[in-house]
């Protein structure tokens, strides 16, 4: 490991590439822990893809220092679109994405990894035509195959279906604790669902980095969706309305309910054991994703101070 650099997967120290107008990275300070998986969010044009070239070496910094754990062969990049051969088939692109990184893999190996990205069927299909959740799959098992120790991935889910969104990031979720992964996205969200620490960049400038908790602790107030039978919504959104921990408490419909809580544990802990005190079923109870996202939002539109 680099002197320095101690716990984290990489470091940067005043990194700045200045594209001029305002445009790049600058002063940013980033500490990716190891073995985790790292978001990187911010909006269009933040930055995002700059810093993670800038990580993993493809594009060198005009000031500032970068310290990795890793040497340079250990770190693979799945880039936002992967582009493959197309008279390739997904198994070659896979044995000559390591053969470029100098490994040489057992038949068996690039096989696995095709299919733990899901890729299995269409394994010794030529990628013409591919779809770009199956792209996306296989520039994952591309970089994987390269066993790397960081692995950098461009906005991974972006432009995905559903089910393709999920599926990606099903298996960054899966990779933690094998490598470390910075991803990018500007869904605060996917970052929720898969990461343990977040950076927040706005006009290249890191305005929040820490775990992922605490961002939404500091920046959202907690809310959940409630579907509930038994007892009218209105009635049950009057018993909520009385807890000391309640913000506020909505009806939204039908046998629906939004409720505010004061912080995560407490709506938690004390939405199911209000409900189960009062004998209402809870159907499903659903966190609200729209509210984060707007906590994004102010977050990375708010002025500079
Ligand atoms: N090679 C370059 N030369 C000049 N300007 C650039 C270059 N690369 C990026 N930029 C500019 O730097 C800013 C940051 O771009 P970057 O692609 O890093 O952002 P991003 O957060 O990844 O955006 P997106 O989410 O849209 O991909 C943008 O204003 C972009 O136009």
């Amino acid at each position: 490991m680099s002197p320095g650099v101690g716990g984290c997967a990489v470091a940067t120290h005043a990194l700045e590439r200045d594209y001029g107008g305002g445009a790049g990275v600058f002063d940013v300070d980033l500490r990716v822990p190891e073995g985790g998986a790292f978001g990187l969010v911010g909006l269009n044009g933040a930055g995002k893809t700059t810093l993670l070239m800038l990580l993993s070496g493809m594009r060198t910094p005009g000031k500032g220092r970068i310290e990795h754990s890793y040497a340079r062969s250990s770190i693979a990049v799945c880039p936002d679109v992967p582009e493959f051969e197309p008279w390739l088939t997904a198994a070659e692109v896979v044995a000559s994405a390591a053969g470029l990184a100098g490994i040489r893999p057992a038949p068996e190996e690039v096989s696995t990894l095709v299919e733990r990205v899901g890729m299995s069927a269409a394994a010794d299909r030529r990628t013409r035509g591919f779809s770009r959740g199956m792209k996306q799959r296989l520039g994952m098992a591309a970089a994987l195959i390269q066993r790397p120790r960081l692995l950098i991935l461009d906005e991974p889910a972006a432009g995905l279906d559903p089910q393709g969104r999920a599926d990606v990031l099903d298996l960054v979720s899966a990779l933690r604790g094998e490598t470390t992964m910075v991803f990018s996205s500007h869904l605060l969200t996917d970052v929720q669902r898969v990461c343990d620490d977040v950076a927040v960049l706005r006009a290249g400038r890191l305005v929040y980095q820490g775990a992922v908790d605490e961002l939404l602790a500091q920046h959202v107030r907690p809310s959940w969706e409630l579907r509930v039978r038994g007892r009218a919504a209105a009635e049950v959104r009057e018993l909520l309305a009385a807890e000391p921990w309640v913000v506020s408490a909505e009806e939204a419909g039908g046998d629906t309910v939004v409720v505010d809580a004061d912080s995560v544990p407490s709506g938690e802990t004390g939405i199911p054991a209000l409900l189960v005190r009062e004998g209402i079923a809870l159907t499903s109870m659903v966190p609200c994703d729209a509210r984060l996202e707007a906590a994004f939002m102010s977050l990375t539109q708010e002025e500079a101070t």
